[in-house]
């Protein structure tokens, strides 16, 4: 019995070391949970500064205000529930660490007979788990007085029954009832039995409650001890028992606690991120511009600088930033990380092809510090194992042309330019090939503009505009224009685009049901590193191409500052870049940025302006139209221009 007593100890000692582990765990969780409301109150209130500094915005200041309070609220429960459980948890532990500090408390040797070493050690652990656990230490005081009143009763029974003995004695009335003799001899032994059971029971007892080891000299009084707990009658087995199971009790509450806070936690994330999404949606509808968010893996350069990790993407549209003044959060459309695939990004950006050969103006557009994987993300790689958006949306755009080719016929067209040194240059001229052509028959020299539409798209006057009937005969263009850019190599990167390529693709398609046309361009950009001449090691014409990168750079920030104030006047003039994409940014677009970030601490600096550079872009709102004309108009056009190109017109052709 004291063995088993002993191993029933041992199994709560188990049980109370790993409870007090999960309890550990538990409040590691909570402390999560605290930070993640902490940095979601921060995010309110950076929110808030926001609205504050864009007080002129009217109506979508408004809006952020009651995102803000509708997330509030959901947020108070969480807090008010997670007090609840923060002290659930703290009060069991403190009763779980008391317990355990209780336990391990040493135990004065007693060296004599196995059971006078056990039965201190059982006593004195008994003692220490019903200090520590208030329910066990009532129970305990119960068992005592319990054992009081029946060691009373049992002392007068007995008491009683001697004196009935010693009477019947004295009658001498043995010999008339030796059957009730016997009787009485047996019940008196019986007696005898309980009293003692009692009385050590009192004893033990009184030890657990003192914390008093007993004092057992005689051989005797062990082998009575011995003997009883052989019988089973020892209370404060059941005590322990009791205590045990209590804390059995407070390890499936534990677990229950847990479970709720997952929950908790679960919720919150979801909820968290629909709002997100649901935001995006109405930003979306309102016709803002997308912004997403791409984190390229660690070179190897940052990973021989030590390879420290600045970014982390929270959910799919946060990423958080490890600043010297403590994390700073972002928040975008869509947030992709070194593990997302061009795929990936591409099945987000495909809805804005099908939105170009519908008749709509789109662009989507790169943005980063030099070797942020712009050109990986927009081109792909070197031998395009894994193709970017530009080639992907060739075959894209022949794809919908195939699927809707009893309705429509389309025309495709292209032209690409890029933007070097505040020139800009037709890409299907050679730069070789430029300088021996013939200058036009009117004698100018043959230069590229940017203009606009009555309709305010921008198109470039000059530029050569090559047709495709294929994904294929589109990408060999493509690569033909590639081969005429400006690429060298910086500290930075081994083949750093040092201009800005612009590739316009032309969608018409006419109706073949009611002869209607729709005109949509797809302008995709991969715009050259922003960066800063010192790190990239920059000299002579490299360090010349970098001020006019700034430059330009510098003028589409002043573009987006301006827009994402609203303020009256917007400087598109101050540099070709802006002209180009004027009616991308503040216009008639749908337009996308991906702002491409590198995950290291060795470029936190540039990561962090192009953050907050993306965030500004997120505010500009674009009012997005197609472009489609009645059949008439449609012959019209197309007759005023055989005009002007000198050829006859029929009647029946107006
Ligand atoms: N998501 C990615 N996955 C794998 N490799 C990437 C990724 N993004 C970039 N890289 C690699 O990082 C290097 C630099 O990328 P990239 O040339 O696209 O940068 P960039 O921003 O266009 O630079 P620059 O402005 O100098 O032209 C390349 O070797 C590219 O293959």
């Amino acid at each position: 019995m004291l063995e088993l007593f002993s191993t029933r100890l041992d199994v709560l000692h188990s049980h109370q070391a790993s409870t007090l582990q999960e309890l550990q765990m538990a409040r590691q969780e909570v402390g999560k949970i605290q930070d993640m409301l902490m940095a979601s109150s921060q995010e309110q209130q950076e929110a808030a500064e926001e609205g504050e500094s864009t007080e002129n915005k009217g109506l979508s200041a408004q809006q952020q205000t009651v995102a803000c309070n509708d997330s509030e609220q959901p947020l108070e429960g969480a807090k008010a529930r997670l007090e609840e459980l923060k002290e659930s948890l703290y009060q069991r532990e403190r009763e779980i660490t008391e317990l355990l500090e209780a336990q391990r408390s040493p135990v004065p040797p007693v060296p004599q007979s196995p059971c006078s070493v056990l039965l201190p050690t059982v006593i004195h652990k008994a003692q220490a788990l019903c200090s520590a656990v208030p329910e066990a230490r009532a129970l305990l005081d119960l068992m005592i007085e319990e054992n009081r009143v029946a060691l009373v009763e049992a002392k007068d029974k007995l008491g009683r029954e001697q004196m009935a003995r010693e009477d019947s004695i004295s009658k001498e009335d043995k010999s008339n009832d030796q059957e009730g003799f016997a009787e009485s001899e047996s019940s008196m032994s019986l007696l005898q039995e309980t009293v003692r059971g009692y009385e050590v029971s009192y004893l033990a007892l009184d030890c657990i409650q003192t914390g008093e080891s007993p004092v057992i000299n005689e051989c005797d009084a062990v082998a009575e001890l011995e003997d009883i707990l052989g019988q089973g009658t020892i209370r404060t087995t059941e005590g322990v028992k009791s205590v045990g199971q209590q804390l059995l009790l407070l390890q499936d509450q534990l677990k229950q606690v847990k479970d709720e806070k997952k929950k908790i936690i679960d919720n919150y994330t979801s909820e968290r991120t629909m709002r997100k999404k649901y935001y995006n949606m109405v930003e979306d509808m309102k016709g803002k511009i997308r912004v997403f968010c791409r984190i390229r893996p660690l070179s190897r350069t940052e990973d021989a600088q030590g390879g420290v990790i600045a970014v982390e993407k929270i959910d799919d549209f946060s990423v958080s930033v490890d600043t010297p003044r403590g994390p700073r959060e972002f928040q975008f459309d869509k947030v992709f990380t070194a593990e997302a695939s061009q795929e990936d990004l591409f099945q987000d950006t495909n809805r804005l092809i099908q939105s170009a050969t519908d008749g709509y103006n789109v662009c989507i557009f790169a943005y980063g510090q030099t070797g942020s994987g712009k050109t990986f993300t927009m081109v792909g790689d070197k031998d395009q194992k894994n193709p970017g958006i530009m080639p992907r949306s060739f075959n894209a755009i022949f794809d919908i042309i195939r699927e809707s080719s009893t309705k429509f016929d389309f025309k495709v067209s292209a032209y690409m330019l890029e933007l070097y040194n505040d020139r800009l240059q037709d890409l299907f001229v050679s730069p070789a090939g430029e300088a021996h052509a013939q200058p036009p028959s009117h004698g100018q020299v043959r230069r590229v503009e940017i203009k606009r539409n009555r309709k305010g798209v921008v198109f470039a006057q000059g530029a050569e505009t090559k047709e495709a009937s294929s994904a294929q005969e589109l990408y060999a263009l493509f690569l033909q224009a590639c081969a005429n850019r400006h690429i060298s190599a910086t500290k930075m990167n081994v083949e750093s685009s040092r201009s800005h390529l612009i590739v316009c693709i032309m969608v018409e398609s006419r109706n073949l049901t009611n002869g209607s046309v729709s005109t949509g361009k797809l302008s995709l950009v991969d715009l050259a590193g922003s960066e800063r001449a010192a790190k990239t090691g920059a000299k002579d014409h490299q360090l010349k191409e970098a001020n006019s990168i700034n430059k330009s750079l510098s003028a589409l920030g002043d573009v987006i500052s301006a827009l994402s104030a609203e303020l009256p006047h917007v400087p598109y003039r101050n540099s070709k870049l802006t002209q180009v994409m004027q009616d991308s940014l503040g216009g008639n677009a749908k337009t996308l940025m991906i702002v491409n970030i590198s995950p290291s601490e060795c470029n936190l600096e540039e990561t962090l302006t192009s953050l907050v550079y993306a965030t500004r872009v997120k505010a500009i709102t674009n009012n997005a139209q197609r472009h489609v004309e009645s059949k008439e108009i449609a012959q019209l056009k197309e007759v005023i221009i055989r005009l002007r190109s000198g050829q006859t017109v029929e009647d029946e052709d107006v």
